[in-house]
């Protein structure tokens, strides 16, 4: 979140700073036990360590010794740049701390500010011994164990300098030194970056636990009646209107952002770290105070836009005191923030897997946003609608906490799959209006596909009511719609009527929705299977037969209206080749259909054309053959390859063109001076190079004309001189690619001829 610049902060800031002060405590500790007796180290093949250690002692466990491994990702390695210590087989050590360590563990909870009632235990990991120049770079230990919440680390007593153990949190580092005669215990949370620093001299030894966590939940009297008091404040009042005139309802939820790094499965109540504990539970008991607020845990994923700058602004100038802390780990500086989108996964099981996306003023935090470390970050220069962007991408834990009346909602905007069993199950109209304001949003987050749209429609049926199946199914795509979903679809058309049917297929085949959510589904590709698809209607089905065939060719022609228009020769055929397919569909759709008044529609649009159509009809005439060898053919087939047979016949009979003839013909587009002159040199048979001294924009002009209409024609800058000079030379393409056009009208004349056509 941006600083506020609201002068009264809201009910969830001021939650959130109430919250933080509560909360305070450290994320790393140090400890001495009472004595270097207070440990009993047995090594098999050395017997009892003598504390302080020896350089004696340390030259026989280094015997005992093998290159310590790290972690990468999934892998183990070694890697004497990234660490270079030695490893003591765990096997062989045996350590016993005489009076147990439950008092030292007891403090390390307390400090490290983790639940009163709660146990730390903890689980020896590794021995390590680090010599002279020995070291650990920055890293962080992986949590094997879901309760493991911190790592100790013991050093024991010996002479050395160097060695010091730094935990990083935050952007503050912490730095510890061991002793030459007493024990240090570090914990520190398992989030936490550490590193150890070279060994300047002598020999450092330590021991490593995991630190595991059981049971407990805190209990803060005193804060919790001003907690609740904020979160009744927070449900009751609306945010900030944006605009003048902005109407906003009261928020739905609270989202309290963590500060700590939790996996899925290491996010659990008991095992909240630091500060995060404390404040979750004061928040959680706040929520369940009067049973009427719900509080779960989740993960969120949070993206934000910020307008920012790659270099210092404030580089000739002082910056403003209160502009620290505006530049990102890569030096960015973070201008204004545009828009931020937080999204949650509940991390509870009684939950439906799926996510819910919170508006900004539902999100509070200690720590902003902005300030945490981005999991991944993208710069982008001048580019898009604003000036330069940084996209930052966060995961972050959360309390997420809403009044429990709303429970059915947050779950149904979670899983949309869930609302529909539910719906299914219940058949309760109430429970459908309940769902009313959020469901084309929650269709649209969750991708709105083919089985989704299967359950919406079971619903509807379920519910017979024409209104709730209209709220229920007009989120959804035409793209979406395939043979399964058919005899449903032909069910509550029967129920709901022709003008029901046709405002369901209005939303479907809508533009602007299928921009939004449709990534991957091709329009073309789904009308392609339209005859395939209307086979799965009850026989007799007449309203969705015809108004799937029209909405189809409509969408189908305006696909190749626009197709039409393409400059590039190329790029237009390929682009109306890839429409065939569907275009064959459509024609045979209405030649199935009772009138052939559509059928007739079609031919007489196809009829007006021009030549580039051919390119769509030649691959769909082909394909009607390949599915239905020997048949007649659809009147509207018959007459558009005619009328096809005819124009190449035209096309044939003109002269070839004559050896030595040169002249091109400039498409339109543009009349002015200079495409004059281009056209006139263009149509000249016999001149076959310009060599034409033009400035700049006036070469970029000509280069654009030519490469849009592919003339074959090269044009190249010669840099000498000024202005340059543009050359032009005409090429033998003219000639090869004429001839070819040709050879492939003769063989689509010649295949119409033989399919009964010419
Ligand atoms: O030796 C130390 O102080 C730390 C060792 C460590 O970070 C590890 O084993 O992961
Ligand atoms: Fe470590």
């Amino acid at each position: 979140m941006a600083k506020s610049t609201n002068p009264t902060p809201s009910a969830r800031e001021r939650l959130a700073a109430l919250l933080a002060e509560h909360g305070e405590v450290a994320s790393s500790v140090q400890l001495t036990a009472k004595s270097p007796k207070a440990l009993a180290v047995d090594v098999r093949g050395i017997g009892g360590l003598k504390l302080p250690l020896t350089a004696a002692q340390t030259k026989k466990l280094r015997g005992l010794g093998r290159p310590a491994r790290f972690g990468k990702g999934e892998e183990t390695l070694v890697d004497a740049g990234v660490r270079d210590t030695w490893e003591i087989p765990r096997d062989l050590v045996d350590v016993r701390w005489v009076d147990g360590l439950d008092a030292e563990l007891g403090l390390v909870r307390e400090e490290l500010g983790l639940p009163t009632g709660s146990r730390l235990t903890a689980e020896l990991h590794s021995v390590l011994l680090y010599d002279e120049g020995q070291f650990f770079l920055p890293h962080q230990d992986s949590e094997k164990d879901d309760a493991m919440v911190a790592t100790l680390v013991v050093t024991l007593p010996s002479a050395h300098t160097g060695g010091e153990l730094i935990v990083h949190h935050r952007g503050e580092a912490t730095r510890y030194r061991g002793f030459p005669d007493r024990v240090a215990l570090v914990a520190f949370y398992a989030d936490c970056r550490h590193e150890v620093l070279p060994v300047r001299s002598g020999s450092r030894v330590t021991i490593t636990y995991n630190l595991l966590l059981q049971g407990g939940r805190g209990e803060r009297p005193g804060v919790s009646s001003s907690v609740r008091e904020l979160l009744d404040e927070h449900f009751r009042t609306s945010s900030t209107p944006r605009w003048p005139g902005d109407v906003r309802e009261p928020p739905e939820h609270l989202a309290f952002l963590l500060d700590h790094e939790y996996s899925q499965r290491g996010l659990s109540w008991d095992r909240l770290k630091g500060a995060d504990a404390s404040a979750a539970t004061a928040l959680r008991d706040a929520a369940a105070e009067q049973g009427d607020y719900e509080a779960v845990l989740a993960l969120g994923e949070i993206h934000e836009r910020w307008d920012a700058w790659d270099e210092d602004p404030y580089r000739y100038y002082p910056a403003p005191d209160d502009d620290e802390g505006r530049f990102d780990e890569n030096g960015y500086y973070l201008n204004d923030l545009i828009e931020a989108e937080h999204r949650f996964v509940l991390n509870d099981p009684s939950f439906p897997a799926g996510a819910i996306d919170l508006d900004e003023s539902e999100v509070c935090s200690v720590t902003p946003t902005s300030a945490m470390p981005a999991d991944s970050s993208e710069y982008e220069g001048y580019l898009g609608n604003y000036g330069n962007t940084l996209d930052r991408w966060y995961r972050r834990a959360a309390v997420v906490i809403w009044p429990r009346e709303q429970t059915f909602v947050v779950r149904a905007r979670s899983s949309p799959v869930w609302a529909l069993d539910t719906l299914i199950a219940g058949r309760d109209p109430d429970v459908a209006r309940e769902l009313a304001p959020y469901w084309e949003g929650s269709v649209r987050s969750h991708g709105g596909d083919a089985p989704l749209l299967g359950k919406a429609l079971e619903a509807a049926l379920a519910l017979d009511d024409a209104g709730l199946a209209t709220m229920l199914l007009s989120p959804f795509t035409i793209e979406r719609l395939g043979a399964a979903h058919m005899p449903v679809l032909a069910e509550l058309a029967a129920r709901h009527g022709a003008t029901w049917s046709r405002g369901i297929l209005d939303s479907w085949f809508g533009e602007t929705m299928r921009r939004w959510y449709s990534p991957g589904s091709s329009r073309e590709g789904w009308i392609g299977g339209l005859p395939e698809l209307l086979a799965h209607l009850p026989a007799g089905e007449r309203v969705l037969r015809q108004e799937l065939t029209q909405r189809s060719w409509d969408s189908l022609a305006a696909m190749i209206a626009s197709d039409l228009r393409v400059p590039q020769r190329s790029v237009r055929h390929r682009q109306l080749g890839d429409l065939g397919m569907a275009f064959g569909a459509v024609v045979r759709a209405a030649a199935s259909l009772r009138t052939q008044t559509l059928s007739r529609s079609i031919v007489k649009r196809c009829l007006s054309y021009g030549d580039s159509f051919s390119a769509c009809l030649m691959p769909a005439l082909r394909d009607a053959v390949d599915r239905a060898p020997g048949q007649d053919w659809e009147p509207a087939f018959l007459d558009l390859g005619t009328a096809e047979a005819s124009r190449l016949r035209t096309r044939l009979e003109m002269p070839e063109r004559a050896a030595g003839d040169w002249s091109i013909g400039l498409p339109d587009g543009c009349d002015c001076e200079l495409c004059g002159q281009l056209a006139a040199f263009l149509a000249d048979p016999e001149q076959l190079r310009k060599d034409w001294p033009l400035a700049k924009d006036r070469r970029g002009h000509v280069h654009a004309r030519i490469d849009a209409a592919e003339l074959p024609v090269t044009h190249e800058t010669r840099r000498s001189g000024r202005p340059f000079v543009l050359v032009l030379v005409k090429t033998q393409r003219l000639f090869d690619d004429e001839r070819l056009e040709r050879a492939r009208d003769a063989d689509d004349l010649g295949w119409l001829g033989r399919q009964g056509m010419g």
